[in-house]
């Protein structure tokens, strides 16, 4: 059987990468590289040597200019030494060739600051939407009830019927759109495949602390229209077994965390479509 490949970026500031390379491993890749940016912008390590991409939470740059806003500019204009090709060139090439991007929290970030997501039509460079400061004005650090849209093209969510219980730390995670207009598509197409809710997972919720941040709807991840790219803010890979839930002492739980769900759905979309 052939390998299925996961690459984590990190560097200038990421932080997470050890957790979501195991995630990755156990959600069924073969392999779960941590390559530092360096190495990938120098062309030792090649993007198109992998079929899932990570993209870690962090503090890129130290959230200057706005959280991943400098990095989103580094990525979108730097070129990979050797090859005459520049970066983008190489995310363009991953995305159409089926593979899948996850960005949590600060990966997220980069993402929709990049403009791969929402990614309308292709067009994976045009920021249509952001993450800015929480309306609390201060760093959350809780649990959050995510609900999911059924009706959401995610591959990352299939299967997940209600909702998922995910741990969530962040400055800048409230969700605004350019126009009213990308709203309603993102709402239309399902893209927002994730949104804060209580813990019965019927309603998105604009109450805080359930919404930490005053999101947008209640927007706490988005995918693109392939359901091969997504983002969200708070951190799958930080609840893939149950002692990391904060009541495992006190609560029958299942073996596995809600956040290891992405990483299988990953992989069996890896296995069944890419290899
Ligand atoms: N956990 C994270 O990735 C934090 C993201 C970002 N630095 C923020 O505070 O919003």
């Amino acid at each position: 059987m052939k390998k299925i490949r996961a690459i984590v970026i990190t560097g200038n500031g990421t932080n997470c990468e050890t957790e979501a390379a195991h995630a990755c491993r156990l959600g069924g890749f073969d392999e779960a590289v941590i390559a530092h940016i360096a190495e990938i912008l120098s062309g030792e390590v090649r993007l198109d040597d992998f079929h899932f991409l990570n993209l870690t939470g962090g503090f890129l740059d130290g959230d200057d200019l706005g959280s991943a806003k400098a990095q989103a500019n580094r990525l979108k204009h730097a070129g990979v030494a050797g090859t005459g090709e520049k970066l983008v060139e190489q995310f363009t090439r991953f995305i159409g060739a089926g593979k899948l991007i996850l960005g949590v929290c600060n990966g997220f970030q980069l993402m929709v600051k990049m403009g791969m997501l929402p990614g309308f039509d292709g067009d994976f460079l045009t920021q249509r939407t952001t993450l800015t400061f929480n309306d609390c004005g201060r760093f959350q650090d809780r649990w959050v009830y995510l609900k999911t849209d059924a009706a959401s093209p995610s591959v990352f969510t299939t299967g997940i019927e209600q909702g998922i219980y995910l741990p969530m730390r962040h400055g800048e995670g409230k969700f605004l759109c350019d126009s009213p207009a990308t709203l309603e598509r993102i709402e239309r197409e399902h893209l927002a495949v994730l949104k804060y809710s209580g813990p019965d997972y019927e309603a998105a919720t604009m109450e805080f602390p359930l919404n930490p941040n005053g999101a947008q709807n209640a927007i706490a991840g988005l995918c693109d229209p392939t359901g091969r790219l997504m983002g969200l803010m708070p951190h799958p890979e930080a609840f893939v077994h149950y002692t990391q839930h904060p009541r495992w002492t006190r609560e029958e739980l299942p073996e596995e965390g809600d956040g290891l769900k992405l990483y299988r759905n990953a992989a069996e979309y890896v296995r069944k479509n890419l290899v």
